[in-house]
């Protein structure tokens, strides 16, 4: 008898080695579906706190490229913005979900969101292994602005005030050629949310509605919004999993949703509306977030699609 005939269990893999073969297995329906379709991710301000998810988020965006999905990553930076205005001594408040935002504060804003954490983002995905390249709205008129042009109700201390919101801008023109022209270099966009008027000024737009407006002139597969809740909770802070745009206006009527859920929300529903398949509210600072969301059965956080 030869001494390397193998017995029938020595043959059976490590059983967390299997495990890890078997997670793979599990993520080749959704790698087929995916391969070749657009991803837009919007990583809020919230979800960038500390270097570990930092790490992870951008883990997630490389693999996601290496396995042929055309990523584009918009980012905000409000609490970021917020700092900075206060080590300037420049006043700042929101109305309506949305910075007031005078010339001063939308040169402050573009340095912040343009120029530290456009840079920083690009740093982290460079470090995990991909070609980020950093642009705003404004590169190539990716994003034509126009000021907002309703007035915003300021109530404070049972009083309401119409407050002109400035350079606060919403995206009336989306150029995707600059997106697609790097995408299918290999390259991963990485855009500020921040656009330029007919009028030569510069708009600083709330970085949801900047995803949103990206996602739906890409026709995404899918808009992820990552944030700093599980997903969408009900009354009794549970997740609501699945929902469909109709539900929307329901969740605010009865007031489940409010704050910075709106216009979050809100977008969902027009990038739907605008042709993206689903859009994907989910916790950033969970660790793989974004990939236990695209390759696991069980998904995470809140999807909002077609009814
Ligand atoms: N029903 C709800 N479910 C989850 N979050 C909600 C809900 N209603 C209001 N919110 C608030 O919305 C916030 C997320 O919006 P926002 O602060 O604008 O996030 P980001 O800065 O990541 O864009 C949550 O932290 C939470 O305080
Ligand atoms: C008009 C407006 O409010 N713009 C936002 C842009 C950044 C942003 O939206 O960042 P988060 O996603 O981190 O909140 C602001 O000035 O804070």
């Amino acid at each position: 008898m030869g001494a390397s005939m193998s017995t029938l269990p020595d043959l059976l893999p490590d059983p967390a080695m299997l495990a890890k073969a078997e997670t793979l297995t599990e993520a080749l329906p959704y790698l087929q579906r995916y391969a070749g379709k657009t991803f837009v991710v919007k990583y809020g301000g919230h979800a960038m706190g500390n270097p570990e998810m930092a790490r992870s988020f951008a883990e997630d965006v490389v693999l996601l490229k290496a396995v042929g999905v055309n990523v584009v990553v918009v980012h905000g930076g409000g609490p970021q913005i917020g700092s900075m205005l206060k080590r300037l001594g420049v006043e700042s408040r929101f109305v309506d979900g949305l910075r007031v935002t005078d010339a001063e504060t939308a040169h402050i804003a573009e340095m912040v969101l343009a120029g530290s954490i456009n840079k920083e983002i690009v740093g982290w995905i460079g470090q995990a292994g991909g070609k980020a390249v950093g642009i705003s709205g404004k590169d190539a008129r990716l994003v034509v602005a126009e000021k907002v042009g309703r007035d915003a109700a300021d109530r404070n201390q049972g009083i309401e005030r119409h407050v002109d919101l400035g350079f606060v801008g919403e995206p009336k023109h989306v150029d995707t050629t600059i997106l697609n022209t790097l995408s299918a270099a290999g390259f991963i966009p990485v855009v500020a949310p921040i656009g330029i008027g007919h009028d030569g000024h510069t708009y600083n737009i709330n970085a949801d509605t900047m995803a949103g407006a990206v996602a739906g002139a890409l026709k995404a597969a899918r808009l992820f919004l990552l944030t700093d809740v599980a997903g969408v909770l009900d009354k009794n802070k549970q997740l609501l999993s699945d929902l469909v745009p109709g539900d929307v206006e329901k969740l605010k009527a009865d007031g489940t949703i409010s704050g910075g859920m709106i216009p979050k929300m809100e977008t969902c529903v027009h990038a739907i509306e605008a042709g993206v398949d689903a859009a994907v509210i989910l916790d950033g600072r969970i660790r793989h977030a974004m990939l236990l969301e695209i390759f696991t059965r069980q998904g995470a956080g809140t999807l909002v699609r077609a009814g």
